[in-house]
């Protein structure tokens, strides 16, 4: 008779790789002083267990499918792993500690861009996952309880001012805040009521709202379904090197896109 450890264990024989997803204190100790010849990487929202090789989580993504290819395209972007190597991946999958572990086959065929999208995108990192909040947040709450849409471009500013027209004064014209400044997502909230988009620089400058997008839509792929707002969040990220984040007001959910492509999808619900 076989032991279930000896009955489960080749999910973590032979792997090249262990990625621990935020996991305590105490979980992490347990590999000190690991003699595995295996890479072991940490992936969280904050290193609080100092690990050597650690790739930053900037949203929990609830998803758990989400949130191993992102710690995957992490340690892929930094040599760490390659095409046909395979990783145990260690994830909370209902809160608390790490109670699962996934097996994963490593290839380029599985690179969704998620990585990319937080950490190589033209605005800064900080700046991608403060719009994601602030969007998060409103459709979680939504305007006086009602679901609430709204649609961010961000970085790239100025050619995507190029490629848009105003559809009313812009409440933003002299002021100089920035995504993250506590105000600022009051004023976001507010103004997200009124039609078109927001446009925020790479820094986080809220450049413009009430922008009318009119990039060209040629070729641009967007799930059957969506309507104008995420068609044209889409397509003004292949005209310019923007991304976008769009919060659906028909299905609450929170969108991005980069290239052209749609890299993400979120319910704010789960956050
Ligand atoms: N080209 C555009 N540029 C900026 N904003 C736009 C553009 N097209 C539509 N919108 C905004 O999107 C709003 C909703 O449009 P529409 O219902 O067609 O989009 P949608 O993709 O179905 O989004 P939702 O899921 O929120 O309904 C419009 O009222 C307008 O404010
Ligand atoms: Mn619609």
């Amino acid at each position: 008779m076989a032991t279930l450890s000896e009955l489960v264990g080749d999910l973590v024989d032979g792997v090249d790789g262990v990625l621990l997803f935020s996991p305590s204190g105490s979980f992490y100790e347990r590999f000190e002083g690991w003699e595995e010849d295996a890479d072991l990487v940490v992936v969280a929202p904050e290193n609080a267990v100092d690990a050597e090789t650690y790739v930053d989580l900037p949203l929990e993504f609830d998803n758990i499918r989400d949130r191993i290819r992102f710690g995957i395209e992490g340690a892929m972007e930094r040599g760490l792993f390659g095409d046909g190597d395979v990783v145990a991946c260690a994830v909370p999958t209902f809160g608390g500690d790490i109670d699962s572990i996934v097996r994963v086959r490593v290839g380029e065929e599985m690179r969704s861009g998620i990585y990319d999208l937080f950490t190589n995108s033209r605005a800064e990192p900080s700046v991608v996952r403060d719009v994601f909040d602030v969007a998060i947040e409103l459709g979680k709450k939504g305007q006086k309880g009602k679901p609430v849409g709204a649609l961010f471009i961000v970085g790239d500013a100025g050619k995507v001012m190029n490629k848009s027209r105003p559809l009313s004064y812009n409440p933003f014209e002299k002021s100089h805040v920035h995504v993250g400044d506590p105000i600022v997502n009051v004023m976001l909230k507010e103004f997200s009521r009124l039609d078109g988009a927001f446009v925020i620089s790479d820094s986080g400058k809220i450049v413009s709202a009430y922008r009318y997008l009119e990039p060209s839509a040629e070729g641009v792929d967007i799930p059957k379904g969506l309507g104008a707002r995420h068609m044209a969040g889409g397509a003004i990220t292949r005209d310019t090197n923007a991304i976008s984040i769009v919060l659906s007001e028909s299905d609450g959910l929170v969108r991005a896109f980069k290239g052209g492509k749609l890299l993400l999808e979120i319910d704010p619900e789960e956050y």
